[in-house]
């Protein structure tokens, strides 16, 4: 292993700079020449490539977004665009590559290694949506975000007597809004993982009302349904009226936490360390607190589990 390239790919994530910092940085320790792919998968087939230099990294670990742009890719899904990739990768007499991204870009990594190129993951989502590793950078941060918009948005609920429903990101997971949900006390929690029934919605806006509190705040999974859907059922069903928050990209951007630096750091330098001891195919993730690296398809054959404990605990103390 000489030469290595990084990219990023999907939704960014607060923490994917300081994961580029931590592959870049690691890789020069360890002797090796360092390449930044702009643009994702995009970027891979076109070979943007940039060579990384140590100060290439400086002055970003704090800042949200990432240094080398992200991108989807309908045409990297077919085997032209992934050998058009590879291509441009041997060209380059590149030996490996380290994908920060999410599912779905772990699925593009698996097939480039399938195809004879090592390539290694590092999970990067607000998500936190990826089977074979409990924490995904940017989660952290995100879930931060959104708790700091709720609780300006409770002072506004709570001095109008308003019931207000916050529409947060995850696509088909929960967690976002199991997070946020709990640790800023919202009476309701709406995530794909749980079954919910609006009539329950219902109780507990009428059950807060009973004993005289006129505010609540729902908390609503993209992967449930819209905040305006929600509204509409709620009209329906009771007549009352509610304000619809969506709170969009707000959570993808920002300066990451500390918590999502640490894991930027360990993540990023683990996959460098992967590469050199010749490893592929495999993503880094953290299992018990504890670094692992599972193979793609080890990982894929498991499925994201969300907490339910949290979310029986939730329903209990947020009422
Ligand atoms: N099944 C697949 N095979 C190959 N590449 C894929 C596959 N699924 C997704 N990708 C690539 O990964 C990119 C990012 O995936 P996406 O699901 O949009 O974001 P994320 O990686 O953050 O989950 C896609 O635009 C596509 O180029
Ligand atoms: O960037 P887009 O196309 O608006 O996508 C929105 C989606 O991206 C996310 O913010 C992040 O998802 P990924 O990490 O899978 O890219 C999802 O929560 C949301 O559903
Ligand atoms: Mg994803």
């Amino acid at each position: 292993m000489k030469k290595i390239a990084v990219l990023t790919s999907g939704g960014d994530a607060p923490g994917m700079n300081a994961a580029i910092r931590a592959v870049v940085r690691r890789a020069i320790y360890n002797d090796l020449e360092v390449y930044g792919v702009r643009h994702g998968y995009v970027g891979l087939m076109e070979g943007d490539f940039i060579k990384m230099e140590l100060g290439s990294v400086g002055d970003i670990i704090h800042r949200g977004g990432t240094i080398l742009r992200s991108a989807r890719s309908e045409e990297f899904k077919t085997v032209e665009g992934q050998q058009k990739a590879i291509k441009q990768l041997k060209d380059a007499e590149i030996d490996g590559l380290v994908v920060i991204g999410g599912d779905g870009s772990f699925m593009g990594a698996g097939k480039l290694t399938e195809q004879g190129f090592p390539t290694i993951g590092v999970p990067g989502t607000i998500d936190n949506d990826i089977s074979g590793t409990d924490y995904s950078i940017g989660f952290d941060t995100a879930v931060n975000t959104v708790i700091e918009a709720i609780d300006k948005i409770r002072d506004t609920a709570y001095s109008h007597e308003r019931i207000c429903i916050v529409e947060v990101m995850g696509r088909n997971a929960g967690d976002i809004a199991l997070w946020t949900g709990l640790t800023s006390g919202a009476e309701s929690i709406l995530i794909p993982e749980a079954t919910y029934d609006f009539d329950d919605v219902m109780n507990r806006i009428r059950h807060g009302q009973e004993r005289g509190k006129m505010h609540s705040i729902i908390v609503v999974a993209e992967g449930v349904c819209s905040g305006e859907e929600l509204k509409k059922e709620i009209k329906e069903r009771s007549n009352l009226d509610t304000n619809v928050i969506v709170l969009g990209y707000l959570q993808r951007g920002g300066s990451p936490t500390a918590y999502d630096r640490m894991m930027a750091s360990r993540m990023g330098g683990k996959a460098v360390d992967l590469l050199i001891e010749g490893q592929k195919g495999v993503m880094v993730g953290w299992k018990n607190a504890q670094l692992v690296s599972p193979s793609f398809e080890e990982a894929a054959k498991g499925k994201h589990k969300i907490n339910l404990d949290d979310y029986d605990l939730a329903r209990s103390i947020s009422i």
